[in-house]
C-alpha cells in the first residue's frame, strides 16, 4: 500500500573527480568529472522509508541541475504519494507543462534532466514501500497500470495508448519463464571500462586482458579525435579479443555526416558492431544519412544517451536512423518516458541497447532493460547494456555482475539511494575531496 504525503525533499551537487584520471573520457567530453544532482524525498509516514533520484552530469552545471530541482519542487511536495502513482500520466504532464519553467525545455535540457532526477526518487519510493525493485514492481503491475504512466501525447502518429496495451499483453506471454531465467542467468552486458579516450595505450591493454580473464565478451571503444589514434588503438583492442568477441565503437558526436562515413569506412575493417552517436544528437536525418551509408559495411548506428525524449526517438524509429537504441535512465523523464520509449522500440522491432556508466546508470537502467526482456521484448537477440566499472561503491545497492550480466537487483527500490558518507565527502564545493583539491588548486 503506498502512504504518506511529501513532506521534504532535498537536492546535493555531488561531484567525483573522475577527470583526474581520464575516465570517461571520450571524443567530445575530455574532462568529464561524473556528478550527480542527488535528490531525496520524504514523507510523513511513519515507516521513515525516503525515495532517492538521481540525473547524470558531467560536473560543471551540476549547481544548474540543482537549480531546476528547487523549481520544480512545489509540484512534488505536499503531495500524497498515492495521488502521483494513482495518476501517474497526469502528474507527469504536471512536471513537463509547467507553464513557466517548460519555456526552458520544453521536456529537454537541464529541465528535463531536473524532471528525471524527482521522477527517478518518486519511483524509488514508491518501489520501496511495496517492498520491491523497480523491475519487478513494473513486472508485476497490470498492463492497464503500465499503460497509465505514460504521457503519449506526440507519439500516438507512431504508438497509441491501445498499441501499447496490446505489445504489453502479448508480453505476458511466458513472463514467468523469462523473470525465472533473467534471476538464474541475468542480462548480458558489455564493457567500456577499458578504452576511454584519455587512457594510454598500456592502461588500455592492461584493462582489455583483465577483462577477458573476467568473462567479458563484448567491448566499447572510444573513437573520434584522431583517426591515426583510432586506427591503432582499435587494433590493439582488435588484437587482443580477436575476431568472434563483439567491438562497438563511439564517437560522442565529433562528426559532420560526411566524415562520419569517410571515417568509419576507414575503421570498418576492425568490424564494429556499431558506431555510436556518429554526429549531433538532433540530427535524425543525419543518422538516416549515416545509417544508409555504413549498413551496407555490416556497421549499425547507435544513438540516445543524448536524444531528449522520446518524440527524438520517434523519429529516428520513423526514419530508420538507427540500428540500435539507447535509451537513458536520466535523460528521459525517468521509468515513465523510458517505458513509452521501449514500447515504440519494440513497435518497430530495433533493439534496445541502454546507456549506462556514468554515476548510478548502471543501477537505474538494469532495472529498466531487465523489465524491458520479462514483459516487452522477450529477446535477446542482438541486445546488451552497457556496463562501466566506476563508483557503485558509493551506492548502498550496487550493482551486481556475474558472468558478463547484470544480475537482477533484489532490494527494493531503484537502487538509487547512495551512502551518506559518500554524498557528504563528495558534496561540491564543501565536501572534503573538493576542499582538499580546490585548495591544491589555488596552491
Ligand atoms: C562523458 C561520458 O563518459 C561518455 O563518454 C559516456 C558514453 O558515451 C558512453 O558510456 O557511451
Ligand atoms: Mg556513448
Amino acid at each position: 500500500m503506498v502512504r504518506g504525503r511529501i513532506s521534504r525533499l532535498s537536492v546535493r551537487d555531488v561531484r567525483f573527480p573522475t577527470s583526474l584520471g581520464g575516465h570517461g573520457s571520450d571524443a567530445m567530453h575530455t574532462d568529464p568529472d561524473y556528478s550527480t544532482a542527488y535528490v531525496v524525498i520524504e514523507t510523513d509516514a511513519e515507516d521513515g522509508i525516503k525515495g532517492c533520484g538521481i540525473t547524470f552530469t558531467l560536473g560543471k552545471g551540476t549547481e544548474v541541475v540543482v537549480c531546476a530541482v528547487n523549481a520544480l519542487a512545489h509540484h512534488v511536495l505536499n503531495k500524497d504519494l498515492k495521488d502521483i502513482v494513482g495518476d501517474f500520466r497526469g502528474f507527469y504532464r504536471q512536471l513537463t507543462s509547467d507553464g513557466q519553467l517548460r519555456w526552458i525545455g520544453p521536456e529537454k535540457g537541464v529541465v528535463h534532466l531536473a524532471t528525471a532526477a524527482v521522477l527517478n526518487a518518486v519511483w524509488d519510493l514508491w518501489a520501496k514501500q511495496e517492498g520491491k525493485p523497480v523491475w519487478k514492481l513494473l513486472v508485476d503491475m497490470d498492463p492497464r497500470t503500465l499503460v497509465s504512466c505514460i504521457d503519449f501525447r506526440y507519439i500516438t502518429d507512431v504508438l497509441t495508448e491501445e498499441d501499447a496495451l496490446e505489445i504489453l499483453q502479448k508480453g505476458q506471454v511466458g513472463k514467468k519463464e523469462r523473470e525465472k531465467q533473467m534471476l538464474a542467468q541475468g542480462y548480458p552486458a558489455y564493457t567500456t571500462s577499458c578504452a576511454w579516450l584519455g587512457y594510454s595505450d598500456d592502461t588500455l591493454k592492461q584493462l582489455c586482458a583483465q577483462a577477458l580473464k573476467d568473462g567479458w565478451t563484448r567491448f566499447k571503444v572510444k573513437v573520434g579525435a584522431d583517426l591515426q589514434d583510432d586506427v591503432r588503438r582499435c587494433q590493439i583492442i582488435r588484437d587482443m579479443i580477436g575476431p568472434e568477441k563483439t567491438l562497438m565503437m563511439d564517437a560522442n558526436q565529433r562528426w559532420d555526416v560526411p566524415e562520419a562515413v569517410e571515417w568509419m569506412s576507414k575503421l570498418a575493417k576492425f568490424k564494429p558492431l556499431w558506431i555510436e552517436e556518429p554526429t549531433s544528437p538532433d540530427d535524425i536525418l543525419g543518422h538516416a544519412a549515416i545509417s544508409k551509408a555504413l549498413v551496407p559495411l555490416g556497421i549499425g548506428i547507435a544513438t540516445g544517451e543524448q536524444c531528449h525524449n522520446r518524440v527524438i526517438f520517434k523519429q529516428l524509429l520513423q526514419a530508420k536512423a538507427l540500428q540500435f537504441l539507447q535509451i537513458d535512465s536520466c535523460r528521459l523523464g525517468s521509468v515513465n518516458e523510458n517505458l513509452s520509449v521501449l514500447l515504440m522500440a519494440k513497435k518497430f522491432e530495433i533493439p534496445v541497447c541502454p546507456h549506462a556508466g556514468g554515476v548510478g546508470l548502471c543501477e537505474l537502467v538494469q532495472h529498466l532493460i531487465i523489465f524491458d526482456y520479462i514483459s516487452v521484448s522477450a529477446c535477446l537477440k542482438n541486445r546488451m547494456c552497457e556496463y562501466v566499472d566506476h563508483l557503485h561503491e558509493h551506492f548502498k545497492y550496487p550493482v551486481m555482475i556475474q558472468r558478463a550480466s547484470y544480475m537482477p537487483p533484489k532490494d527494493p527500490g531503484y537502487s538509487t539511494e547512495m551512502k551518506e558518507d559518500s554524498v557528504k565527502k563528495h558534496q561540491y564545493p564543501e565536501g572534503e575531496v573538493w576542499k582538499k583539491l580546490l585548495a591544491a588548486q589555488e596552491n
